[in-house]
């Protein structure tokens, strides 16, 4: 309570002159005409701000007491059930007590950038940078994602934002990356996610070419988990391709990068609701490198050639500002509006691209790759080289097909269904052994992610990042609610260290 008053304080008007804090009327001049004394713009974007803040913080502290209570009543049914003795049931409540106690310690402490050791740049992407870090206490290694306000101002994103935090608190699933703490300066949003040292599964794609059936059923089998556990909370992601699908210590894979889809400015692409474009109709004429798969008097590529194309462009069309279309719906691409189904498409994309080399609508132009995915009709082919099973061409096309008859939406479990995943045992699969183990050697291992160089000064170095910066609220009422704090960040060695 006390640090939402304070908080609150900080809003009010400064300048007295500006906002007087007492009606204008009073004491006021009478030979002067009547002052306006309705708040002005910031005032009231202050009190908003304000109001959000204090909302956000009785949330959080509801939010908090409920998940302390369901901690303690998970376990001690987890107690009963395993049928623990009395006196071991009572010595893991008051372990459990400990903890939570140790939770709402580092609760109060208001995290900054300055707790981190920064350590090597893993990622680059629109928005910012990931760069693998070391909390300086606890010396555990996360990965910190840090993205700049103003460019996520600029381009409309803040709500995006929000939404990552937000999925990223609320999902726990293990094919989701653990988010365990997120805060904020007055330039940058931090995410302080588990590091996942086994690199994406872009990076994996581009050295192995293709995938084994076997291989690519394991990957797509927990991509479907992963989609699963996000559509259940009933978020959409919009932006699933193989540069968000990380892989942990022994293989797994997990979804990262939620509502973050770069800005696909449709000033940038064709018109795609011209009548010429409808799906099914007969295509424009396509700029030559694109007219060259299509057109039959043009040399078709082979399998071959097309993927070499593909691998020169990929890392580049990963780093650019708009990014790959690759994998986005064609619903999402025409704005049409769109629901969970997009995601299912986007599997169907990334399955065709590893069993094949590359994805079905590739275009060295992000702008005839938009065109053919809005006329998958007439482009989606399956080379004759792939050897494709016919099951394996069948969930593609399902997948890969209008929203009505999409497999997926009536759930996932339609998906899970197929006979192209038989014997594939879903709840079992984290447990199992990964159709790759990455090769890591020790925790700051970064050898699965590309080198990126460093660019100016560095976050620490920050004039704003003095130890007074953490007095101070942060001024940007748009990310009001942002910070975060997952209950296992509380490692037993901290609370052995509590005196009892
Ligand atoms: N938790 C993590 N562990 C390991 N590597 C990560 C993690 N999060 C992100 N990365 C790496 O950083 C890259 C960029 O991350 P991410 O896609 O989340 O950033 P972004 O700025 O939102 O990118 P985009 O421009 O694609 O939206 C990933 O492709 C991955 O290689």
């Amino acid at each position: 309570m006390d640090s939402a008053r304070s908080w609150f304080q900080k809003f009010q008007p400064r300048d007295k002159s500006k906002s007087p804090a007492v009606p204008a009327s009073h004491g006021k001049d009478p030979g002067k005409p009547p002052v306006d004394d309705a708040p002005s713009s910031a005032t009231k974007q202050k009190v908003a701000a304000a109001k959000q803040y204090i909302e956000n913080h009785y949330k959080t502290q509801m939010k908090s007491l409920q998940d302390r209570k369901e901690r303690r009543w998970m376990l001690e049914r987890k107690l009963q059930d395993a049928e623990v003795p009395a006196e071991e049931q009572n010595n893991i409540l008051k372990h459990l007590e400990k903890k939570e106690t140790e939770y709402m310690r580092l609760q109060r402490h208001k995290m900054g950038v300055e707790d981190f050791e920064l350590l090597t740049i893993i990622g680059r992407g629109a928005f910012g940078e990931v760069r693998l870090c070391r909390e300086k206490t606890s010396k555990s290694v996360y990965a910190m994602k840090k993205l700049k306000k103003s460019e996520m101002l600029r381009r409309g994103q803040v709500e995006h934002v929000k939404a990552e935090r937000n999925l990223l608190a609320e999902v726990d699933s293990a094919y989701i990356v653990k988010l365990y703490y997120s805060f904020q300066d007055d330039e940058f949003l931090y995410l302080i996610m588990e590091y996942l040292p086994g690199g994406d599964m872009m990076t994996l794609l581009m050295r192995k070419d293709t995938l084994t059936e076997d291989e690519a059923k394991f990957y797509i089998a927990e991509t479907v988990l992963a989609i699963e556990s996000i559509h259940k909370h009933n978020y959409i992601h919009r932006d699933i391709k193989p540069d968000n699908l990380l892989l942990d210590l022994s293989g797994h894979l997990k979804l990262s990068d939620f509502g973050l889809c770069k800005p696909l400015d449709s000033s940038n692409f064709p018109n795609l609701n011209e009548p010429d474009y409808t799906p099914g109709k007969g295509a424009k004429p396509l700029p030559d490198n694109t007219s060259r798969l299509t057109n039959s008097s043009a040399p078709k590529r082979t399998q071959q050639e097309q993927l070499s194309h593909w691998q020169k462009n990929r890392r580049m069309l990963a780093y650019s500002t708009v990014g790959t279309p690759d994998y986005i719906a064609p619903e999402v691409l025409l704005k049409k509006g769109y629901g969970m189904e997009c995601d299912w498409w986007s599997l169907g994309a990334i399955m065709y691209e590893m069993l094949v080399g590359y994805p079905p609508f590739y275009s060295e132009d992000p702008m005839s790759t938009c065109r053919k995915i809005v006329n998958w009709r007439s482009h989606l082919k399956f080379p004759e080289e792939a050897k494709l099973s016919s099951e394996t061409k069948d969930l593609i096309s399902k997948l890969l097909c209008n929203v009505e008859q999409r497999l997926g939406t009536k759930g996932a479990h339609e998906i899970k269904a197929h006979t192209w995943f038989r014997g594939v045992q879903w709840e079992k699969l984290y447990q199992m052994k990964a159709a790759f183990i990455p090769e890591v050697n020790g925790e700051l291992d970064t050898q699965n992610f590309e080198k990126f160089e460093e660019t100016g000064a560095q976050v620490q170095s920050s004039s704003k990042a003095g130890p007074w910066r953490k007095m101070l609220p942060s001024k940007d009422a748009n990310f009001v609610g942002y910070t975060y704090k997952n209950f296992e960040i509380v490692n037993d060695d901290e609370v052995a260290g509590i005196p009892s």
